[in-house]
């Protein structure tokens, strides 16, 4: 099956660990965490898109289309996959899936998107997310357009926001990304994600370590 896929950066949430400061917009290296996952994303597919509910303007700097969620209130991970998937859709080359990533996660595997796509390749319909160390990463996943359409009727229940609550309803694969090992022989997991103060200056101290 030939599939045609647009990558999409999860950038709409509320950051309440964080006090409510943009997890996307805080400095990383010599950039902002978004930057770092933008590049990170737009190797390894294009076109990317941005979905967030915050001001546009804060992502203006980046050459990508912002897209906001259509479901009233903070709906959660699922209302940005289903406002990436109506986007993707609506192109004058449709796409067929969108390949998702979160904006809290700034070392995400450089060979997602094509380990994602070689499991979903022969089954249409088929959803793939990816695990590591065994935990599942239900955001970073590969998801038919073909299905949005299934989520936007899942959620016009209010209780219906658990990204695997929906998942589990549909085909899926799961792809296993190893943990890896850095330079200093401490694991890092390639799913790491940036939640609370705490987690974004581990986040610097692991990017100091490679860099
Ligand atoms: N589009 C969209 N993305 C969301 C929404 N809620 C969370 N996300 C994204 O999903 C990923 C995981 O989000 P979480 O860390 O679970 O939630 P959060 O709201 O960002 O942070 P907390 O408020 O601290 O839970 C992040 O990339 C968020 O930006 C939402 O309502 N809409």
């Amino acid at each position: 099956m030939d599939l045609r896929i647009a990558g999409a950066i999860l950038a709409g949430g509320q950051s309440r660990r964080m006090d409510g400061i943009d997890k996307a917009l805080l400095p990383f290296g010599e950039k902002r965490v978004i930057d770092h996952v933008f590049e990170r994303l737009s190797r390894q597919i294009t076109p990317v898109v941005l979905n967030s509910n915050n001001e546009p303007v804060l992502f203006m700097e980046l050459p990508i289309p912002v897209v906001p969620d259509d479901i009233d209130g903070f709906a959660g991970p699922l209302a940005g996959i289903l406002a990436a998937m109506e986007w993707a859709n609506g192109q004058a080359l449709p796409f067929t899936h969108i390949a998702t990533v979160a904006t809290d996660t700034p070392f995400f595997p450089d060979d997602l998107v094509d380990t994602l796509r070689r499991s979903v390749a022969d089954e249409r319909g088929c959803i793939c997310v990816a695990a590591s160390g065994g935990r599942l990463h239900p955001v970073f996943g590969i998801w038919p357009v073909s299905l949005r359409s299934d989520l936007r009727r899942w959620l016009s229940n209010e209780n219906h926001r658990r990204v695997m609550a929906w998942l589990e309803r549909h085909p899926h694969k799961i792809a296993e990304f190893p943990i890896r090992t850095e330079q200093s022989g401490v694991p890092l997991d390639p799913f790491f994600n940036i939640n609370t103060p705490e987690d974004i200056n581990e986040a610097r101290r692991r990017w100091n370590a490679i860099s």
